[in-house]
């Protein structure tokens, strides 16, 4: 256990707010202006909250009102919180895509923390990438912090059903081509797909991130799965504002939770929970902020034992509700390390051992959190695939997949971009079946760019009309941790930085084994070598910018994605005054 700081001590805030010098009345007198009394300088703990608040994040719309109860908890522990608002990147809306954005608001994160008076921080996050952005920008800096998401939707619900955000949107537009659903159906669902304040009630991507941020020991315990509106929500955010303010004191940073240990026990829960696949890139990322060395090899050495044991959309049946009603995620990590998959005595912010936060829960409902025994698959973590296809590797989430094709040989059915794919999928001319292999290129960090959603292409009409609903598709690609299907993605290199993915004609065969951890494009070396040297890329280049810089600097999915020069921690000490 890390031994706490010397309390009382001059905090970093006092840097600023500290003394008689010119400086420090200016900046002083300045805050006052917000009517604040002399002695919130007196040398407490000063607590940021970085908010994700944004009306265009329609998951982070209800962070102001949780932001106010942290305030409360700050306040009743003896700090003074200073709100700010940092680039909130919304996943349903921002284009290209939110993941180009995931670096930039780090980045924003990253220099609001250190270049402003703060001693710890309370970092507020729902949407997908608002929570690794938090922790990577906090990460860099390496002051206290503790991360409080604003909680899954209530279950969607359409004629009496539940209906999962995003995975509902997959299979109703899928139903549609197959003409099971009206178009009229369609949009009279979308009126019931998100019915309160929250991020996506399916264990997509949010809630995937609330769980790893959790499972890394950055939350109070039991923090992910709270609905937003459900008055506990509120509860939470409170206690953590009253907990960084004790951090801050104790001097816990990330750095003494994002252990390796940690990041263990975030990838087998990963795989308890089904989570998304964003979450490899996100993980890889946050460690490599944090100094832990971790690859896309321990993604699947760790999570391979790992049972896949809650019964959440999209690899299951229930949404993040009745999720909660179980017990939520405490409820998992105790199973987990019952299994003896845990690191029972890694740190969290708590400042006590994940297990001592998790040991005394009890599972409420073993439908939602299934017995081993019944377990979703028994092979529940992310699979890492290689071969001459992918050379650095690619990902599949086996809980989303179907069994029947965990072995397959097929002819590849090529689309050289996505907007080849949306041209050419409804055609009857399209020559393609359901053993076919579907590819899609340039849709990777630097070629859409930005690493978009869009690797679960939906299949193309006359084989949904056959019934069937899921092919192997092959891309560069992510997809919404809200969807399924037997879907590789994240491949590297990608296309468009001349990975072999560029090199797949029509007509190949591709051959992947899950169990052999292997994909194979069946074409000679040689026939690869005369492709390669005819190769050319497509992509257009960016119009300097974020853009510019972004494809110049961004590393592949198999290291995270981040850009090369955010790497590692940079500290927490300006060195000049602004004055
Ligand atoms: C459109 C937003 C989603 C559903 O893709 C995302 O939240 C995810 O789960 O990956």
């Amino acid at each position: 256990m890390k031994k706490k700081a010397e309390w009382p001590r001059k905090l970093r805030s006092q840097e600023w707010f500290g003394g008689t010098g010119k400086n420090a009345i200016m900046h002083r007198s300045w805050m006052k202006n917000q009517g604040l009394p002399a002695d919130t300088f007196d040398g407490r703990p000063i607590i940021g909250i970085c908010n994700t608040w944004s009306e265009l994040t329609p998951c982070n719309a209800h962070l102001r009102d949780l932001a106010e109860r942290v305030k409360r908890g700050v306040y009743e522990a003896g700090g003074f919180p200073v709100e700010f608002p940092v680039f909130s990147v919304g996943e349903s809306t921002l284009r290209p895509t939110a993941m180009m954005f995931r670096n930039l608001a780090a980045m924003d994160v990253e220099e609001a923390i250190r270049g402003n008076p703060v001693d710890g921080v309370v970092l507020l996050g729902g949407c997908d990438k608002t929570t690794p952005s938090l922790l990577m920008g906090a990460a860099s800096v390496d002051i206290p912090v503790i991360l409080v998401s604003g909680g899954p939707m209530l279950n969607g619900k359409w004629r009496g059903k539940d209906v999962g955000s995003g995975t509902a949107i997959w299979q109703f537009s899928e139903m549609v081509k197959s003409g099971e659903m009206s178009l009229a159906e369609f949009m009279d669902a979308e009126q019931g797909m998100a019915r309160s304040a929250g991020s996506c009630m399916t264990m997509g991507t949010a809630s995937t991130m609330a769980s790893m941020a959790e499972a890394l020991g950055m939350t109070l315990p039991g923090n992910a799965a709270i609905p937003a509106v459900d008055a506990r929500r509120r509860v939470i955010s409170q206690l953590s504002g009253r907990r960084i303010v004790d951090m801050v004191k104790e001097d816990l940073k990330p750095s003494d939770v994002l252990t390796r240990q940690a990041f263990e026990n975030a990838i087998r829960v990963n795989g308890a929970v089904g989570g998304s696949t964003n979450a490899v890139l996100h993980l890889l990322a946050l460690a490599g902020r944090i100094g832990v060395d971790l690859t896309l090899d321990d993604w699947d050495r760790l999570g391979r034992d790992v049972p896949t044991i809650v019964n959440l959309q999209p690899s299951g049946k229930h949404l993040m509700e009745e999720f909660y009603y179980a017990g939520g995620l405490p409820v998992v990590i105790k199973a987990v390390g019952e299994m003896g998959l845990l690191h029972k005595d890694a740190l969290t912010v708590t400042g006590d051992t994940i297990w001592n936060g998790v040991k005394d829960v009890t599972n409420y409902n073993d439908d939602v959190i299934v017995p081993r025994e019944k377990a979703l698959t028994q092979s529940g973590g992310i699979a890492v695939l290689r071969g001459n296809l992918a050379p650095k590797g690619c990902v599949l989430k086996p809980s989303a997949a179907s069994p029947h094709l965990m072995q397959h040989t097929g002819r590849a059915v090529v689309f050289e971009s996505i907007e080849d794919y949306h041209a050419r999928i409804n055609r009857d001319d399209l020559d393609i079946d359901e053993t076919c292999v579907m590819v899609l290129k340039y849709c990777g960090p630097k070629g859409y760019p930005g690493m978009a959603e869009v690797g679960n292409m939906g299949l193309p009409p006359k084989v949904l009309k056959k019934g069937i609903t899921d092919m192997i598709r092959i891309s560069d690609a992510r997809m919404s941790g809200t969807a399924y299907g037997t879907v590789i993605l994240h491949t590297a290199p990608e296309a468009a930085d001349g990975g072999p993915l560029a090199l797949v004609e029509n007509g190949d065969m591709i051959a992947v084994d899950v169990p052999a951890r292997t994909i194979r494009l069946d074409v000679s070396d040689d026939e690869l070598a005369r492709r390669r040297a005819a190769w050319v890329s497509p992509v257009k280049p960016q119009k300097g910018g974020y853009g510019g810089l972004y494809v110049n600097t961004v590393m592949q999915a198999d290291t995270g994605a981040d850009l090369d020069f955010l790497v590692g921690t940079r500290g927490s000490v300006v060195e000049r005054d602004s004055h």
